[in-house]
């Protein structure tokens, strides 16, 4: 059994659970310890007892540790990259690519370890010195999601270490591998006992001991909307701090100017990469009438073309779905965009298996037409290859249509013309605009994060990460 990290030591786990590869669902990758909540309380204890010296570690301490574990994470991106499509079923170039992102992270916030400053403000009143310094906030809850196992973790994670935190960190229960490589480097780089905790095991009993438990001062979520509402009212209830990043119905606008190669890249690699399992995924292609055929035409051609075959095999663009359940939402929401008059144009079907006979949860990439902006599958996160087009009449309707949506993650345009595209980025109501570029992929040190429905509380990633890993003290002294 694959152990968890509790105050410095590797434990068993009452239960396991199996690592299902979901290219080959005959490839078990391993059995890993799901802590109980008993175990998921000692964790916490552990993190805080570590808590006085790590938060009075100095600056060179937190740097050496997390740039030693970015170091290692950036030499060994092939094999956990490896082992990350293995578990998750993104594309071996895809999930090398977080691999190192995830490095590239730990490497960012080892510098933001030693830019950690102040301010010296001179008082209203005569005499009076003023200092604002940000303090760590204790202990941090950390919550992850199935689709980045490595890089929200590491995004969490790195900046809660830099600034002094100490964590307990209970990864989705579908992707124990990539989190738990991530214990195995920072223990052995010598990450001091308690500093880091990890607790594989169900959000409902790990995950709910983080929530309730009051020596946790903190919980940064990434995951569904509606385990992220339970989130917010646990914390609202016991005022613990609190980050959600959630879903996404992201825009993708297409304009009569567009370059149509550029368009088609974008809308390919937003809607169905990474099996279209990204939240910040355009699901909604929303194209003015005078492209709008050919748009269509060429992206449907393309996607008739398109390899959806085993993970870590070379050439696939398209990996498998997550696991069953996933795929039986994906389909789900194809019967409901059929039953609301949706018209399919390519893709849906299941795949049974990979091209050299594996069972697995593969599902072509689908494509709608003809669909109108009430549609369920145009207003719900399908989390899948399911992406649909809404035909409008110009610019101003595509915006309209672009912001009429509870989310506000991502939005994306395509378009020649500066005028749109400027007006575009100051006028979509989303935390992320992309222009002539997927909506998803982003950059490792600038905000991540969104609008609306989609996010709750200060950015993730870059400098900002220093809002919601610190609190602000503001001092004075009488000279
Ligand atoms: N925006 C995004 O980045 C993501 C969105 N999603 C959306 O969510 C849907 C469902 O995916 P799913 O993985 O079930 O998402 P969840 O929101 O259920 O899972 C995210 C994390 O929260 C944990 N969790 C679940 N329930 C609780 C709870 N009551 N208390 C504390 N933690 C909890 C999960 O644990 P565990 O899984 O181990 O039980 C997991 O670690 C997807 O189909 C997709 O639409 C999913 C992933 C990422
Ligand atoms: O698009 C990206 O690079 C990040 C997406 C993401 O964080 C998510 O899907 O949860």
């Amino acid at each position: 059994m694959i152990q968890n990290l509790i105050a410095g030591e590797w434990v068993e786990g009452p239960r396991a659970s199996r690592n299902i590869n979901p290219s080959d669902t005959r490839d078990v990758i391993g059995e890993y310890a799901q802590a109980d909540a008993a175990q998921a309380r000692e964790a916490v204890a552990a993190a805080r007892a570590a808590f006085p010296a790590w938060s009075q570690s100095t600056p060179q301490q937190r740097f050496d540790l997390l740039d030693a574990a970015g170091s290692e994470i950036l030499a060994r991106r092939a094999e956990l990259g490896d082992l990350l499509a293995r578990e998750e079923g993104k594309t071996l170039p895809e999930a090398i690519g977080e691999v190192a992102r995830a490095g590239n992270i730990f490497k960012f916030f080892a510098g933001e370890a030693l830019r950690v400053g102040g301010e010296s403000i001179p008082s209203v009143r005569p005499g009076i010195g003023v200092e604002v310094t940000r303090e760590p906030l204790g202990v941090v809850g950390l919550i992850t999601p199935w689709n980045f196992p490595i890089a929200i973790p590491a995004w969490k994670l790195a900046p809660a270490l830099a600034f002094g935190n100490t964590v307990v960190m209970k990864p989705a229960e579908l992707v124990p591998a990539s989190a738990w490589a991530l214990a195995d480097i920072l223990h052995r780089h010598g990450c001091p006992k308690g500093v880091f905790n990890l607790v594989m095991g169900r959000g409902s009993e790990v995950g709910a001991v983080l929530l309730d438990d009051r020596r946790v001062d903190a919980i940064s979520f990434t995951g569904s909307v509606a385990t992220g509402q339970k989130i917010a009212q646990a914390c609202v209830a016991r005022m613990a701090k609190f980050q959600l990043e959630m879903g996404g119905k992201n825009p993708m606008v297409v304009l009569d100017d567009a370059d149509l190669d550029v368009a088609v890249a974008a809308a390919v690699n937003s809607g169905y990469f990474s099996t279209g399992q990204r939240c910040t995924a355009s699901s909604r292609l929303i194209v003015t009438r005078g492209i709008h055929d050919r748009f269509v035409a060429a992206l449907t051609e393309r996607l008739r073309s398109i390899k959806v075959d085993d993970a870590r095999k070379a050439g696939t663009e398209i990996g498998p779905v997550v696991d069953a359940s996933q795929l039986e939402q994906d389909l789900a929401y194809i019967a409901i965009g059929e039953a609301e008059g949706a018209r399919r144009v390519v893709g849906g079907e299941v795949i049974a298996q990979s091209s050299d006979g594996a069972p697995g949860h593969y599902l072509r990439p689908a494509l709608f037409v003809d669909t109108t902006p009430e549609m369920r599958i145009n207003r719900e996160e399908i989390f899948g290859p399911v992406v649909s087009v809404i035909a409008v009449r110009d610019y101003d309707e595509a915006l309209a249509l672009a912001n009429d949506t509870p989310f506000g993650l991502a939005a994306g345009i395509a378009t020649t013309s500066l005028k749109h595209a400027t007006h575009f980025k100051r006028h979509a109501q989303a935390g992320m605009v992309m222009v002539n570029l997927p909506t998803a992929g982003v950059d490792y040190h600038v905000p991540f994060g969104g609008r609306k429905g989609s996010s709750h509380g200060p950015r993730e990633q870059g400098r900002y990460a220093a809002e919601f890993y610190t609190t602000v003290k503001t001092a004075y002294t009488q000279a």
